[in-house]
């Protein structure tokens, strides 16, 4: 089993590199059949994240206004909030990624998490923050994942913080 920093390393270059067409492929295979699930269905306020320039592009998602949108907001002591996406009050953290201005913790019915790598039973490698563990420790509703097929792994070392995620939705 490969150590999980060589696991996170790997699969950035991965994602880095995808085949841009064969990406947009398996971006819209995965998001239409998540928009056809009962999952998105009967959620009313979804958590997406936004995303850096090698993951997910799950932004289509934003313009939906049949739903409540929240993005994860990070804070000290590496605790994650979510509060409303508004498009026109977003801020650039240091490591690169977009939060809200607004510090209102919003409780989502369902969780998009994001990660590098995941196992069939939805286990997974995120970037090492442990910011999502944190949230999910406590967390009741739906988690679902994207994941592209070069990123499911048949085993992922675990630590007693991880939480698996409910539905993996892939090619
Ligand atoms: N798009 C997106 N947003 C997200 C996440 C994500 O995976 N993707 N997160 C998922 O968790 C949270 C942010 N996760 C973070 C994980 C690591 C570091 C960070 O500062 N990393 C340092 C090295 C690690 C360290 O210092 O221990 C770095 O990159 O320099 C920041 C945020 C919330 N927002
Ligand atoms: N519920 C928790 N309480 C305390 N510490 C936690 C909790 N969850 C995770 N951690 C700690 O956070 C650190 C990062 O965890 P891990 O390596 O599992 O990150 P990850 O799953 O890759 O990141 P993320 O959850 O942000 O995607 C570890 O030191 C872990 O022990």
């Amino acid at each position: 089993m490969k150590k999980k920093a060589e696991i996170r390393k790997k699969m950035k270059l991965a994602l880095k590199t995808f085949d841009s067409s064969d990406k947009q492929r398996q971006t819209q295979a995965i998001m239409t059949q998540f928009l056809a699930s009962d999952l998105y269905q009967q959620a009313e306020t979804i958590a997406a994240f936004m995303p850096m320039s090698f993951e997910f592009d799950m932004t289509g998602l934003l313009a939906d206004t049949t739903k409540r949108l929240v993005i994860p907001k990070t804070l000290p002591q590496r605790q994650m909030i979510f509060t409303d996406y508004d498009e026109n009050a977003l801020f650039l953290t240091p490591f690169g990624v977009r939060e809200s201005k607004s510090d209102i913790a919003v409780t989502p019915d369902l969780i998009i998490v994001p990660g590098l790598a995941w196992t069939a039973d939805g286990y997974r490698i995120g970037y090492g923050g442990g910011y999502y563990d944190r949230y999910l420790a406590d967390f009741t509703g739906q988690t679902v994942s994207f994941v592209y097929d070069f990123q499911m792994l048949p085993t992922i070392e675990r630590n007693k913080f991880d939480i698996p995620v409910r539905h993996i939705f892939k090619v």
